[in-house]
């Protein structure tokens, strides 16, 4: 049979792998997918590079409509990135009859809805395995291998460059602004690493794992993304003394009232498995009612392993482009008209337990007066620790373990606390997951 042709746009970082994996695994991936599967043609802005790294094998423009227009294009993979062309683009490649397959978790997370439900219209696929967690094969999980279960909560480190960055300052004591450096070298950072720091990368991923999970649409707007930047060297220390480690979470959990979405650093027991993922490794727990807790691990970022998805993304293209469109998984694993509108929780409404900092003043009272506020909210204390102060210090550290309890009833305790004459700076707050 013919082989299958592929039009890339885009032959950057995960561009270059895809083309590499693609060409060394040719004969297994004819096997496993019935045909061959051929870049035909790619597009590049940066000419030079694209056919130094393309060599002779096919054809190499710049101009992406090109490779639209080319009616042999069976599928066109977008691998340029951001919200802006690459969406025009994407449109244009399904309202021309082409599958997509996306990397571009930032595209679909902000304008999912629109892009979906252009595919489905036009009985296209849209696959984006390497979207979420690069080389893992989380998306097929959740919406195939997970299909029987009703899932209630997904906990994944799923942003590789915050991790390499929090790992390197733990274990080696590295600066912020070096290990950023060195996650843009190696690959893994966002053109706009601003997006890896703040959250916003974990958060686009977040968001497209809630609408797989629960049903319902991606949201990105209603997320709540908080990232490493404001994170200090001495809350990892007080978080190692006390069993925790500090990891950037992206959480999607079903509640009675609706469902959180958030994205912000995370205490969690050091003893779990997730704790101890390191670099720029992703791992995904998933809590589901039939088959219990399930973690998924490996590289969620760089050349290769993003590549080991698209190319992943093809075959199941190649496999299934000709079923009738009635019978191919859901998008969104969910059929447009079973999709729910379950609301994202406001974060008033989310709840979790907390470890506080405060610099308090070293002197008789104060910590009561602490305590009591705490109290008056109904926030029950698991843990304090005080850090012993120096001879002729006047302040100390006063570190507080909460129990589970709404961010709105946190926020007002926070703010009669931070007004007590005896706290001494802007206290400290990070959330506490215990993920069993
Ligand atoms: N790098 C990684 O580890 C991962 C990246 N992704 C996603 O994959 C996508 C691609 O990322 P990278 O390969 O890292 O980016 P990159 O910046 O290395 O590559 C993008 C390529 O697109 C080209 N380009 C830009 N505008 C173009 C246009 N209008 N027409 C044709 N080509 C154009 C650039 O010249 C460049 O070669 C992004 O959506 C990213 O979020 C997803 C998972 C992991
Ligand atoms: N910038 C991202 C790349 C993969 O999605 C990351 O660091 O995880
Ligand atoms: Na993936």
């Amino acid at each position: 049979m013919k082989a299958i042709k592929v039009g890339l746009l885009g032959i950057g970082t995960v561009g270059s792998g895809t083309f590499q994996v693609l060409r060394r695994n040719q004969e297994e991936i004819r096997g496993r997918a019935g045909r061959g599967i051929e870049i035909a043609m790619v597009a590049d802005l940066d000419l030079a590079r694209a056919k130094s790294i393309a060599g002779d094998a096919c054809e190499v423009v710049d101009d992406a409509r090109k490779v639209i227009a080319n009616p042999e294009i069976d599928i066109v993979v977008e691998l340029i990135g951001g919200y802006g062309v690459a969406k025009t683009l994407v449109l244009e490649a399904i309202a021309a009859g082409k599958h997509v397959v996306t990397a571009n978790k930032a595209l679909l997370a902000v304008h999912g809805t629109e892009i979906f439900a252009a595919a489905h219209a036009k009985g296209v696929i849209v696959a984006f395995e390497a979207a979420v967690a690069g080389g893992i094969p989380i998306i097929k999980a959740l919406r195939e291998g997970l299909t029987a279960n009703r899932i209630e909560w997904i906990a994944g480190i799923i942003n590789g460059t915050t991790n390499f960055i929090l790992s390197e300052m733990r274990s080696k004591g590295l600066d912020f602004g070096v290990v950023l450096k060195e996650a843009q070298r190696l690959g893994y950072a966002e053109a706009d690493p601003t997006f890896d720091i703040e959250g916003v990368d974990a958060a686009h991923k977040a968001t497209i794992m809630s609408a797989i999970a629960f049903g319902i649409p991606v949201q990105f707007d209603k997320a709540h993304v908080e990232g490493i930047t404001k994170l200090q060297a001495a809350d990892i220390k007080y978080a190692e003394q006390l069993g925790y480690r500090i990891k950037l979470l992206g959480i999607a959990r079903r509640r009675e009232a609706g469902i959180e979405l958030r994205v912000h650093p995370t205490l969690i027991p050091a003893q779990r498995l997730i704790a101890n993922v390191e670099g720029a490794m992703n791992a995904v727990l998933v809590q589901a009612d039939a088959v219990g807790t399930t973690l998924y691990y490996g590289k969620g970022a760089g050349s290769e392993p993003t590549a080991s998805a698209v190319v992943a993304d093809l075959v199941d293209i190649t496999r299934l482009h000709t079923a009738d469109p009635e019978h191919r998984v859901p998008h969104l694993a969910f059929r447009p008209d079973a999709m729910s509108d379950t609301p994202i929780l406001p974060m008033a409404q989310v709840a979790t337990s907390f470890y506080l900092r405060l610099v308090v003043a070293d002197q008789a009272g104060v910590l009561s007066r602490i305590t009591t506020i705490l109290a008056e909210h109904d926030i029950s204390i698991d843990a304090v620790l005080q850090r012993e102060s120096g001879e002729g210090e006047k302040q100390t550290d006063l570190i507080i373990l909460t129990h589970e309890t709404l961010e709105g009833r946190m926020d007002k305790a926070l703010t009669q606390m931070q007004a007590l004459e005896t706290v001494l700076a802007p206290i400290v707050r990070i959330r506490k997951e215990e993920l069993a």
